[in-house]
């Protein structure tokens, strides 16, 4: 596939790691940031260029990566290059309505994938607009594959709700991994010790999660002896509201696009 994306950050350099591995792809990265196109290039050997391209045939498909709040200036300048051909949008908040007005067409595909995409464990919600067709869905679907597993939402409103699940939630996971290398040096671990104490307990977690047939919170029970180490760690945590301000956290999380959305898919 020809692969063209309108901005080269974080994201899309997931994204591209992704597709680098599948391999077979040709891909083209437009960005004014020079430092970050040589970086691409050199670790993907995709070609560049600081400006979007004069004109996109209908086989090229589009893959947006810039911030919210610069899309509709993206959009606009795309709309008359575009000649019809598909456009992936990972943009959070800004829903299909307002891109199909900015682009001037309706072969939209929402998607919101994570970081992990980086090393092939990502997760990717999509939504796909109703001016698109099978074969559009399945390559919007191939080039995400390519970065992990797809998720498809029958609503728009569904990619709110997976935002605040797998889009946002490496933060949350990276916020306790944080959290738990605190504790480890402060219990007296050198710091390369506590990042490789704290990253293999979360690796066996959730190994022993995915392979065990019991509920998540057996197994965490299956841990807690009766007035051992454990229930003392868990009762602190219970009395400091962690699981209530984890979810609380979320649902923030996911007003928060809704809220995005309708701020910055108005005019
Ligand atoms: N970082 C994440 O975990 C996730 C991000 N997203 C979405 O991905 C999008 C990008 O986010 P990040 O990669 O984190 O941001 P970023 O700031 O790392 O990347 C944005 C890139 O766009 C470039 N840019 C700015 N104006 C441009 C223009 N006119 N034309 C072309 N490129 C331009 C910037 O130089 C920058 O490299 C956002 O819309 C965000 O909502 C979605 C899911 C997860
Ligand atoms: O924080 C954000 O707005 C983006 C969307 C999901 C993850 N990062």
């Amino acid at each position: 596939m020809q692969i063209t994306f309108i901005g080269g950050g974080n994201m899309a350099t997931a994204i591209i790691g992704g597709l680098h591995q599948q391999g077979g792809h040709q891909i083209h990265v437009v960005d004014p940031n020079d430092a970050k196109l040589a970086e691409l290039a050199r670790d993907f050997g995709v070609s560049t260029s600081a400006s979007l391209p004069e004109q996109l045939s209908a086989d090229d498909i589009v893959l947006l990566a810039v911030k919210p709040q610069q899309l509709k200036e993206v959009c606009q300048a795309l709309a008359p290059r575009l000649n019809g051909g598909m456009v992936l949008s990972i943009a959070a908040g800004i829903r299909c309505d307002a891109m199909a007005r900015w682009l001037g067409s309706e072969r939209i595909v929402r998607v919101m994938p994570n970081t992990p995409a980086m090393v092939g464990k990502g997760v990717s919600g999509l939504y796909a607009a109703p001016g698109t067709s099978a074969a559009d869905r399945e390559h919007a679907d191939t080039i995400m594959q390519a970065a992990g597993i797809t998720v498809w939402l029958d609503k728009e409103e569904g990619i709110d709700d997976i935002t605040c699940v797998s889009g946002s939630g490496p933060a949350y996971v990276f916020y306790f991994i944080e959290s738990m290398i605190e504790a480890a040096e402060q219990a007296g671990f050198a710091a390369d010790e506590a990042r490789r104490l704290v990253l293999a307990t979360f690796d066996g977690a959730v190994e022993l999660a995915r392979q065990s047939p019991l509920p998540v919170a057996t197994l965490r029970t299956n841990v807690m002896s009766k007035g051992g180490t454990t229930e003392r760690a868990i009762s602190r945590f219970e009395a400091e509201g962690v699981k209530a301000a984890i979810i609380a956290g979320a649902m923030d999380c996911r007003d928060r696009s809704i809220e995005m959305g309708q701020q910055l898919s108005q005019d």
